[in-house]
């Protein structure tokens, strides 16, 4: 957390509870701050969903409409008590979030967001129309909540509970970002196919950033119902949650603080709208709601950020200059364990009569070839020779349209990018594919996705810590390995086009990989960088590390490898030895005499 975050944070947390405080300040005010809490649960759910996760819902009303009937039904129908619902409306939330999740989740971009609304929808008049929920009249009577003799019907008792929830939503929220789990979900903004590379079941991570609002969303809906002791479909429906939406937008949905500005500012400003619009227009109706559509447009045009980034940027020309973060020393972190490397020399890769064609187009066919322990092998060729599709064959990122490739004795072709990358097989990418806005050490250490177990319930309660620290003494070692400890700390999309390389190099090794499938490394590096290269993979290979890397800088693939398979037009066109190879007529003829 930067320190005009913390500044921030601090602030309103002083304010959010010195405010009610003082003398005078009017019991309406009280309520509207629980109403902006209230809304702060869903708007927190949706930076973890829509900022982190990349994905819209427009459904979010229902999920508090689930955690409020949930409550209305048990208390007034079944006499349970209000705290008895509570555990009960989070796991009905969160177990109907994960069912309408695995659903829905497989879709993506728009369709999921149209999915989402028709759930909304369609829970509305589900609510509306079914004697269960007791139709629009809804249900009425539900109890006020009581603790140790403390009536949480008066609004100010009802505020402290409230911001208790918002405190602990927050905490849960930055401890769930900041781990193995919330890393995954990270991951998904740099793209499904990387992140599956390096281990991550995106399915899943989507289907947790998915429940995570839902169960934030029930917790709200759970107040809601205990401060208006009675619920009716009107608050769950698509309107309600378009609002959401539009409170982390505004407020800046890549944030935690953008939610609560978000949450404060709709909140407030629907209020006043309400009483001055009608006045100003000398009519009756729902006037704020047009103003909102204005806002939300403007906001989308002029800063799509939300307001957020403004307001820490004018704290932070307030505050004095941190200094920078220092490298830390190695940590004492007790290493991850490592894989068994096959013996060197032993045979780690065998593909087969690889083909693939794209329609009438063959990208790659028939091609075969070993790689054995502690080898550098070039994969070589003109533009469009099929170099990168092979690699995609390999690392399960395509299905093959025919052949095998066998992986330390396993079959693995047409198996899933995640289980090669259990396996041992770690991968860059020809275009470079790291989590924008991410750190350089939080993309570093989504290498070692694999190589931890902690889950999200872990995460949220801090108990992950200890496998924490041994992950990111790992992801330090490999960041100082390709020479970029004093990057750690930059955001990853600040580097040079060649820094982001060694970045995905680090990362590959994070993965403590058998094979690793380095896509044009050396591309965009300076002389001195490239020569810094070659000595970490020579080094690597000396560690019994097996490297395939695909390459057009023919003095770094000559110096550097062992053994060279050359392709064209998706064919094999030669292999053997650097040397022999240079002096290939035909590989001469298609593609070293323009190359060299
Ligand atoms: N997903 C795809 N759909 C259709 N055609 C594709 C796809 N991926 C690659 N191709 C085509 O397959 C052929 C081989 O492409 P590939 O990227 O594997 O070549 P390359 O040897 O890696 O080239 P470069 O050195 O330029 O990266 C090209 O004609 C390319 O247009």
């Amino acid at each position: 957390m930067s320190a005009a975050h913390r500044a921030v944070a601090l602030l309103l947390l002083a304010l959010a509870i010195l405010a009610p405080l003082l003398p005078g300040f009017p019991p309406f005010w009280v309520t509207l701050l629980s109403y902006i809490g209230l809304s702060a649960l869903v708007a927190l759910g949706l930076v973890v969903l829509v900022g982190v996760a990349g994905l819209t819902s427009f459904g979010q009303a229902m999920f508090v409409g689930f955690g409020a009937y949930t409550t209305a039904i048990l208390t007034t129908r079944y006499g349970f008590s209000p705290w008895a619902t509570l555990p009960v409306a989070l796991v009905v939330s969160g177990l109907l979030a994960w069912g309408i999740g695995a659903i829905t989740l497989r879709l993506k971009g728009h369709y999921l967001a149209i999915a989402t609304i028709a759930w909304n929808v369609s829970f509305f008049y589900l609510a509306g129309n079914l004697d269960f929920f007791q139709r629009n009249d809804g249900i009425s009577g539900i109890p006020a909540i009581t603790l140790f003799g403390i009536d949480f019907a008066r609004s100010m008792n009802f505020y402290w509970l409230v911001l208790a929830c918002v405190v602990l939503a927050i905490l849960l929220t930055r401890n769930l970002l900041d781990s193995r789990a919330g890393r995954a979900v990270r991951a998904l903004r740099g793209g499904a196919l990387a992140a599956e590379s390096f281990g991550v079941n995106t399915f899943n991570a989507r289907v947790l950033a998915f429940v995570y609002a839902g169960v934030l969303a029930g917790l709200s809906g759970w107040l809601y119902a205990h401060l208006q002791r009675a619920v009716n479909p009107s608050p769950f429906g698509i309107n309600m949650s378009i609002d959401y939406l539009l409170m982390a937008v505004a407020g800046g949905v890549h944030n935690i603080g953008g939610a609560l500005l978000g949450a404060a500012i709709v909140t407030l400003l629907r209020d006043q709208l309400q009483t001055l619009l009608p006045w100003l227009l000398n009519a009756q109706g729902n006037f704020e709601t047009i103003v909102f559509g204005g806002l939300l447009i403007l906001i989308l045009q002029f800063s799509p950020q939300g307001l957020w980034p403004h307001l820490m940027k004018l704290v932070s020309r307030l505050l004095p200059r941190p200094a920078e973060a220092p490298v830390p020393p190695i940590s004492e972190a007790p290493p991850l364990p490592l894989r068994a490397q096959p013996a060197r020399g032993a045979e780690v890769l065998r593909a087969s009569e690889l083909r693939k064609q794209f329609g009438g187009l063959v990208a790659v066919d028939n091609v075969g070839f070993t790689l054995n322990a502690g080898e550098v092998v070039g994969l070589i060729g003109p533009n469009g020779a099929g170099k990168s599709t092979t690699f995609n064959l390999l690392t399960g990122v395509l299905a093959a349209t025919k052949g095998n490739v066998a992986f330390l004795g396993e079959e693995i072709c047409g198996s899933t990018a995640r289980h090669i990358a259990t396996r041992g097989v770690a991968r860059t990418f020809q275009h470079v594919k790291l989590v924008r806005g991410m750190s350089v050490l939080d993309n570093v250490a989504l290498g070692a996705h694999l190589r931890g177990a902690a889950g999200p319930l872990s995460a949220a309660l801090h108990l992950d810590r200890a496998e924490e620290a041994r992950i990111f003494a790992l992801a330090w070692q490999q960041l100082h390995r390709v020479g970029l400890a004093q990057c750690a700390h930059l955001v990853a999309d600040d580097l040079s086009l060649g820094q982001q390389r060694l970045v995905e190099i680090a990362r590959a090794l994070c993965l403590d990989p058998v094979l690793l499938l380095l896509d044009e490394p050396a591309a965009g590096l300076r002389h001195l960088e490239k020569a810094a290269l070659a000595r970490l993979l020579d080094r690597l290979r000396q560690d019994g590390m097996t490297i395939l890397l695909v390459e057009h800088d023919m003095d770094f693939v000559m110096n550097l490898t062992d053994r060279l398979v050359v392709m064209n037009f998706g064919a094999e066109l030669a292999q053997g030895r650097p040397k022999d190879i240079q002096g290939n007529p035909a590989v001469i003829d298609a593609y070293l005499g323009t190359a060299a």
